[in-house]
């Protein structure tokens, strides 16, 4: 018995010996890694133990915090999340640099461990390397002019329901939060375009789709600091249900997927959306010769290693980016479409000028891909609600190599972080940022001011793929919305829009709220 309990004793003591010596050695290892910055001469924030600046970054706002550091430490300084270097980088030269020149040291995002796991874990968003390389390069082809007018069937009918919504909204005389009819306009369009699904959630919100979209977005925020601590248990998480976005949601859209791609196998109609592109790009072999637009077409940079020759992207692939289609389109198209048109509410003499654009171009037809094509300036309007109110208003890479940035070191593994909302507001690049002006988007006025002053689909090769769609049904939606009637503020308006980033989407704190009047 006695025996028993020295070596008891002595287990246990080992094991707390162990412990203590592990804490000790991460505690050591995460405090060396805190000094990574002062080595390389980067300056910055000071970080606090275990949670580095993070604690800073989210009790300030993203974007103030960004302003403030700005001012402080220039336009290249280092954080630490919470242990992990980031260099936070908005000289505009250097950007250059990053995004286009020095590309193939920074072709990578940050690592997502939080969608590690199937389906979400072949998605462009965070693929790697070749694999990033070789997905992009068969994916850009379906996001050209010719692919994107095939999608205009499902468009049309998502922009005669706007119409229709618009219309019983104003008739009601109540006023309008903008945000709820975007979103919904945005949930159509996907459903519609990427999967081939009529849904009209304004009248049905409680239509599964729209649902099961939404719950997307509702993530576990909770888990975000264990996952950035311990990223290797995302996929063992996933398996019990338990991961940062709904594992139930996501099973949803992956039975649809299943379903439709089954059935398209089967019969031979034809389907006009983004599944079923892809689906015809598995029968035809490598898509990556097919024509694809200048702004998203990089082929010489998405040259691949030779394992990477397959000739046709698998399913796990294909349903990856049909659901990024939802992840990265949804939130960011009804952002941009209700931001747009709350601005041109309250600045009257934007909106007259765009109503006359749209009686010029699109009269009393409907709007379609050529008319939509020549709403200038309502593309200006646009431009200028994405740069006060980015949705991507902060862009990531990841340093390949070790590299030199300007007179800065970067070393590998390294990320950078591109605080996109304050290069936007940034009044060394943009005179009176705050105000809305777009005139600040006429090709003479960019033809002025450098080019990376304002990115809100991001750079170079690993920009947005969704740009040009993202684009056409927007202008459709607004110019369908103020063809016919006048949004104009309200007693409930509160502008200009506060913004609210308790996490990571651009939210305006008292709502977007208009009325809708009939136009003269
Ligand atoms: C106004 C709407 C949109 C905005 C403002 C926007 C913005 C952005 C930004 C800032 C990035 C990062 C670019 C970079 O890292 O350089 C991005 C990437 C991406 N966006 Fe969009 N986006 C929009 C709509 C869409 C739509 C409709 C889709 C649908 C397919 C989409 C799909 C993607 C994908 C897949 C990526 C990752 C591309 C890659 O890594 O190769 N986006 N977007």
């Amino acid at each position: 018995m006695a025996v028993d309990i020295m070596s008891w004793l002595s287990l246990t003591n080992v094991l707390v010996v162990g412990v203590v010596s592990l804490l000790v050695y991460w505690f050591w290892r995460s405090q060396q890694g805190l000094k990574t910055f002062e080595k390389l001469g980067i300056p910055g924030p000071r970080p606090m133990y275990v949670v580095g600046n993070a604690r800073q970054l989210s009790s300030g706002g993203f974007c103030d915090k960004f302003f403030e550091w700005n001012k402080e430490f220039g336009r290249v300084y280092g954080i630490y999340l919470p242990n992990t270097p980031a260099v936070i980088v908005s000289d505009l030269d250097l950007l250059r640099d990053v995004f286009v020149k020095k590309f193939g040291y920074f072709h990578n995002r940050m690592p997502q461990k939080i969608m590690d796991f199937k389906p979400w874990k072949d998605n462009l968003l965070q693929l790697r390397d070749d694999h990033w390389k070789y997905v992009r390069s068969q994916l850009s082809p379906t996001f050209s002019s010719g692919k994107l007018k095939k999608m205009m069937p499902a468009i049309d009918r998502v922009i005669k329901n706007l119409d229709r919504n618009v219309k019983a909204k104003m008739e009601s005389g109540e006023p309008v939060e903008l945000k709820e009819v975007a979103g919904a306009f945005a949930m159509d369009t996907i459903a519609g375009a990427a999967f081939g699904m009529q849904v009209d959630t304004l009248n049905n919100p409680k239509d599964p789709f729209n649902v099961n979209g939404l719950n997307l977005f509702n993530q576990n925020f909770w888990l975000l600091p264990i996952l950035l601590i311990f990223p290797g248990l995302a996929p063992f998480l996933s398996k019990i249900g338990i991961s940062f976005i709904s594992v139930h949601s996501t099973n949803f859209f992956m039975d649809v997927m299943d379903m439709a791609l089954k059935e398209r196998r089967l019969d031979k109609k034809n389907y006009n959306d983004f599944l079923q592109l892809l689906l015809d790009g598995q029968k035809e072999g490598d898509q990556s010769k097919g024509p694809v637009d200048a702004e998203i077409d990089f082929t010489s940079q998405l040259q691949t290693a030779k394992d990477w020759n397959r000739d046709s992207m698998n399913d796990d692939e294909m349903k990856a980016n049909a659901l990024i289609f939802l992840l990265a389109g949804y939130d960011t198209t009804s952002i941009v479409l209700s931001f747009t048109l709350f601005h041109l509410a309250a600045n009257p003499e934007c909106l007259q000028k765009a109503q006359q654009e749209v009686d010029e171009k699109v009269g009393n037809d409907t709007v379609n891909y050529e008319s939509a094509g020549e709403l200038t300036y309502l593309d200006m309007c646009m431009n200028e609600a994405m740069r006060l109110f980015p949705p991507g208003f902060m862009i990531d890479r990841e340093a390949d190599e070790d590299v030199e940035l300007g007179k800065y070191q970067v070393k590998k593994g390294m990320r950078m972080i591109i605080p996109c909302y304050s290069i936007h507001r940034d009044p060394e690049y943009w005179t009176e940022p705050e105000k809305y002006d777009p005139e600040r988007h006429t090709p003479e006025a960019k033809a002025k001011r450098h080019p990376f002053a304002f990115m809100p689909f991001g750079f170079g090769p690993r920009n947005c793929i969704g740009m040009r769609l993202a684009q056409l049904e927007i202008r459709m939606a607004i110019a369908t919305a103020i063809q016919h009637y006048t949004p104009v503020l309200c007693e409930k308006s509160v502008y200009p829009p506060v913004v609210e980033m308790p996490q990571t989407r651009m939210v305006a704190k008292d709502g977007l709220w208009v009325n809708f009047k009939p136009r003269e």
